[in-house]
């Protein structure tokens, strides 16, 4: 066959980009999938886009013909923010992607660094309990205690414990993010640039990117005069310090340039943080919906840590746990993967498919595929109990890091953090909804940018044990 995969009627100009739902892209494509087949032609604006809506052609383009979509489309965003997109996650395939990828996994993201970083979980810990323990009793907003939480674990570990711009960085990042939707229209009329200067929306980008790069490179300057000083040896490396003592020793095959190492930077502080905030987010959340889990993870929190701190030889020990870990990021992982981009010609599932074709992979729908999962829309953490299925990118019905490839590197890091902090929540405080509040009346509707997050913040109140044994 030598023809495009089947998909919705066209219209003038702007194809499909009108079917898309801005909450819930994921779900509605994955409708839409239903309708026209789990591999599907859109066109959006001017970009030609195929997307994969079932595990075994998952399979097919992110391991059998892995190296066919290894790229990453151009888009406006990745070039102002990323320094033009010299970040591993907007890099285009090929060496110097490759060997930055190496360096921050071997220097921020392998295991054994991760645990070098845990006395900043621990500290920042502290200050995440001082704050609930004060709020004992009332009702918070757990989201920003678990974002503030991440955002300086992952900043200290990249820009190290002496930036006194962090809260403005992760400020503007923040600001920034809402221009990462993939979905945001301007990035599928490549060739229409101009629009992005009329609405002054591309004005807006360069302000801001001018601010994070002003702060970026005072820090650069801050940490080599640190180590022309020598004052490096009394503290921790963190990321900058390694990415510069790589510079100069011009050790790799390509010099590593200043932007690079802002590009680097940047993208720890938004890929390490939003995925692994939301990511415990969503488990506070169906812990609260379902209170017979919450209950059981609880209770093995409690048996397994001895102490009142939770160790790393503790997390091994969480098994129940895990699972409910697991079967949120089923649900609730990043939902469509990081686009890719077909580098040639090629052929999937009997359809033609041309050379810089961009490639969604819906996650979520293979998560949800009714003929790899029983129950599929249901939460039910047991159903991962004694089962082979792994979420290093080998079972393709789940993939919330990705596969192949373009698979994410800080699955140690990301996952570390989310199991410290979920299983702390359970060890230190009792939980309770808001007076009147049902655990069915959660709102449990998404917007999605990157991930998901519930369209609401919950509100729960945290209760100290023996308090609410007695209440
Ligand atoms: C629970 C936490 C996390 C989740 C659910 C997550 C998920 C993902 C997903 C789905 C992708 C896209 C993979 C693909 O396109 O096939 C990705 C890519 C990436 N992630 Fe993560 N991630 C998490 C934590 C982290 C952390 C902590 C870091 C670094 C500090 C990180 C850095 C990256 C990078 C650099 C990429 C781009 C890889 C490439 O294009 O080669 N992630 N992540």
């Amino acid at each position: 066959q030598n023809h495009l995969p089947p998909g919705p009627p066209k219209l003038p100009i702007i194809g499909n980009i009108h079917l898309l739902d801005k909450m819930a892209p994921h779900r509605n494509l994955r409708n839409l999938a239903r309708k026209y087949g789990p591999i599907m032609h859109l066109q959006l604006g001017q970009v030609s886009t195929v997307v994969i809506s079932a595990p075994r052609l998952a399979e097919e383009v992110m391991k059998t013909q892995d190296l066919r979509f290894a790229d990453r489309p151009t888009t406006t965003t990745s070039q102002i923010f990323f320094y033009k997109a010299s970040n591993i996650a907007w890099a285009r395939y090929g060496h110097y992607w490759r060997q930055m990828k190496k360096i921050c996994t071997l220097e921020l993201l392998s295991v054994k660094k991760s645990r070098s970083f845990y006395y900043i979980r621990e500290e920042e810990l502290t200050d995440l309990l001082k704050f609930l323990d004060s709020s004992c009793g009332t009702p918070v907003v757990i989201r920003h205690q678990i974002q503030r939480m991440m955002n300086n674990v992952v900043s200290r570990a990249t820009l190290g414990d002496i930036c006194k711009d962090r809260q403005y960085i992760l400020d503007s990042i923040s600001t920034m993010f809402q221009s990462f939707n993939s979905f945001h229209m301007f990035n599928y009329y490549p060739r229409l640039g101009f629009m992005n200067v009329l609405t002054g929306k591309k004005a807006g980008w360069l302000k801001l990117q001018k601010g994070i790069d002003v702060i970026l490179e005072r820090l650069l300057e801050e940490h080599r005069r640190m180590s022309s000083s020598g004052s490096t040896q009394d503290r921790n490396e963190d990321l900058i310090d390694v990415l510069l003592r790589i510079q100069k020793s011009g050790d790799h095959d390509l010099p590593i340039t200043d932007d690079n190492i802002k590009a680097i930077t940047l993208e720890m502080l938004t890929a390490g943080t939003s995925s692994s905030s939301m990511t415990t987010e969503w488990v506070m959340t169906e812990m609260m919906r379902n209170p017979e889990i919450r209950k059981k993870a609880q209770a093995e929190v409690r048996a397994v840590v001895k102490g009142n701190r939770v160790t790393e030889a503790d997390l091994q020990n969480l098994e129940y746990t895990k699972l409910v870990i697991k079967e949120t990021l089923r649900l609730h992982g990043v939902p469509i993967l990081v686009p890719r981009e077909c580098r040639e010609d090629c052929t999937v599932g009997g359809y033609h498919i041309p050379a810089k074709t961009m490639l969604l992979v819906n996650a979520f729908a293979c998560a949800t595929d009714p003929d790899s999962w029983e129950d599929p829309e249901s939460f039910k953490p047991e159903r991962f109990k004694n089962s082979p299925i792994g979420f290093t990118g080998s079972n393709f019905e789940f993939i919330p890091f990705g596969a192949g490839r373009r698979i994410c590197p800080g699955i140690n890091f990301g996952m570390g953090a989310v199991e410290f902090v979920v299983a702390n929540l359970l060890l230190h405080y009792d939980w309770k909804l808001p007076e009147g509040v049902k655990p069915e009346d959660i709102d449990m509707r998404e917007i999605t940018a990157i991930s998901t997050l519930p369209i609401a913040p919950m509100h729960v109140v945290p209760l100290q044990p023996q308090l609410s044994k007695s209440t």
